[in-house]
């Protein structure tokens, strides 16, 4: 069986203000994963709705959509071997402040209040997400 897979990753609007889409695009690359799509794009309501389904209802889930739709996300879609588990690995834990330093949200994220929020990146978490969001961003 075949353990190529897709995922579709999000650089975070505080990854894009403070430029660190190279320096974590690189990271990706780096790995050895592949960029196969890529688009820089302000997401608009209901595209972050889609793509944070699961979150509806949560205490975080309005100020995430407002902080997801107030400035410029890169997305793309990385294909790889194991590539889903593999940029979950390479992201690190959700909360920077403890996300194990070599990963990019422990050596880029800021200990800055809201850094939860705040944490660079997203990555799909399984291959139904992944074929879930990449629909979501790509069509
Ligand atoms: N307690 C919280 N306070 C504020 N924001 C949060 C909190 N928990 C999660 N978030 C935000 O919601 C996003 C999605 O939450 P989830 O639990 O799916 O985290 P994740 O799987 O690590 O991140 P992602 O799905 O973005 O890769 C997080 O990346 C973060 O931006």
């Amino acid at each position: 069986m075949s353990t190529t897979e897709r995922t579709l990753i999000l650089i975070k609007p505080d990854g894009v203000e403070r430029n660190l889409t190279g320096e974590i695009l690189s990271r990706i690359e780096r790995k050895g994963y592949t960029i196969v799509e890529l688009a820089m794009t302000t997401p608009d309501r209901e595209v972050l709705a889609a793509h944070y389904e699961e979150h509806q209802g949560k205490p975080f889930y309005e100020p995430l959509l407002e902080f997801m739709s107030s400035g410029p996300v890169v997305a793309a879609i990385v294909k790889g071997d194991r590539v889903i588990e593999g940029i979950r690995s390479l992201a690190g834990t959700t909360d920077p402040t403890v996300a194990a330093p070599g990963t990019i949200r422990g050596d880029l994220g800021r200990d800055w209040p809201g850094t939860v929020q705040k944490n660079l990146i997203h990555a799909s978490d399984s291959t139904l997400s992944a074929d879930r969001e990449i629909e979501i961003w790509f069509g």
